[in-house]
């Protein structure tokens, strides 16, 4: 990795009428990273990929892909870019090597340079013997990686994801994640949006939060989970109203808050050494403590302590296929 930027975003800010779904974001994505934009549905990560990949006009802000100007040299960023939309945009009736080698023209390549680039992709997302199937009759890991193959036809500097996981299953996600890291060891930049915790956990060297339209948080994985405290613990009492207030100000935690049926605290320091007394606290003040669970700072803990709640099911859920494009 390089210190040589590939986004550079200033500023950027999206409304919809009245309603601003993207308020005032900035950062950077360097050259030869994977970076996570993760937020809960309507947090505004489509809103700002779409604006990077010129889909949305700008409206306020600055933002240079690979050194260009959005609004200035847009045709230059669109030649630098590679697309993964959320939903399967791929021609049912055409064979796969048809589609990457249909796209190829589209963008003007000529034939040798297409034909070696179809096969180098093929190769890449395993699908060589695929070659001649219909679209029809893959299966949909299949189909995101022969989008993932199109959208790197034009060898782009930076590959563009929005969502790419959503709606396939654990086994077939963590396969995309194989392919996704070896398009990166070939030096594409990659900018993924997703709602998944561990998909941003296990894949990017950066991570973005982003909430109500604003970056709550930004960092690699390790410091956004060590930034938050030694341990955290979850702790479910006969009163939590009662507990969260008895532990209030007790040496060693950082933060506790209820979360629906428990008690959420992080430790500065060691959770082990910790938990004895806040156990002969929570005793002193007769509640009687029901379970006890103490672990390591995980994602969904990050994003608990920034924004207040967590990334539940009911927020993330993979949407009815819903058009993207704004
Ligand atoms: N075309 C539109 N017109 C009006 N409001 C919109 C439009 N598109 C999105 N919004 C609103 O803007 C906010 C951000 O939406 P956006 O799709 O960017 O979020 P997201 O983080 O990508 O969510 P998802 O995970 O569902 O893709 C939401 O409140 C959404 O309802």
């Amino acid at each position: 990795m390089t210190e040589e930027k590939m986004i550079e975003i200033s500023n950027l800010y999206h409304s919809y009428g009245d309603f601003e779904a993207v308020k005032g974001i900035s950062f950077d994505v360097r050259k030869g990273e994977i970076f996570s934009f993760l937020g809960p549905n309507g947090a505004g990560k489509s809103t700002a990929i779409n604006v990077l990949i010129t889909l949305l006009k700008l409206q306020k802000g600055e933002v240079k892909i690979a050194g260009y100007d959005l609004t200035k040299e847009p045709s230059k960023v669109r030649e630098s870019i590679g697309i993964v939309f959320q939903e399967i945009t791929l021609d049912r009736d055409m064979t796969v090597e048809e589609t990457l080698q249909f796209h190829g023209r589209l963008y003007s390549m000529p034939g040798g340079l297409r034909k070696q680039r179809t096969d180098e992709l093929l190769e890449l997302v395993e699908l060589k013997d695929k070659r001649k199937a219909l679209i029809k009759e893959l299966s949909g890991g299949m189909k995101r990686r022969l989008e993932i193959a199109r959208g790197l036809m034009t060898r782009p500097k930076v590959l563009f994801l929005d969502e790419p996981t959503i709606g396939l299953d654990p086994q077939t996600r963590m396969k995309m994640w194989e392919y996704l890291r070896a398009v990166n060891k070939q030096g594409t930049t990659i900018f993924l949006t997703t709602h998944y915790m561990d998909e941003a956990d296990t894949l990017s060297d950066r991570i973005g939060i982003i909430d109500h339209g604003k970056i709550i948080a930004m960092g690699t994985p390790e410091s956004l989970k060590n930034g938050l405290g030694e341990d955290v613990i979850y702790i479910t009492t006969s009163d939590n109203e009662k507990a969260i207030l008895s532990i209030k100000g007790f040496p060693g935690i950082k933060e506790s808050k209820k979360k629906d049926r428990e008690i959420f605290v992080i430790a500065k320091e060691d959770g082990t050494k910790l938990l004895p007394h806040l156990i002969h606290r929570l005793e002193e003040e007769n509640i009687d403590v029901l379970s006890v669970n103490l672990k390591k700072p995980s994602m969904d803990d990050v994003f608990m302590h920034y924004t207040g709640r967590e990334l539940r099911d009911e927020d993330a859920s993979p949407q009815p296929f819903s058009p993207r494009r704004k």
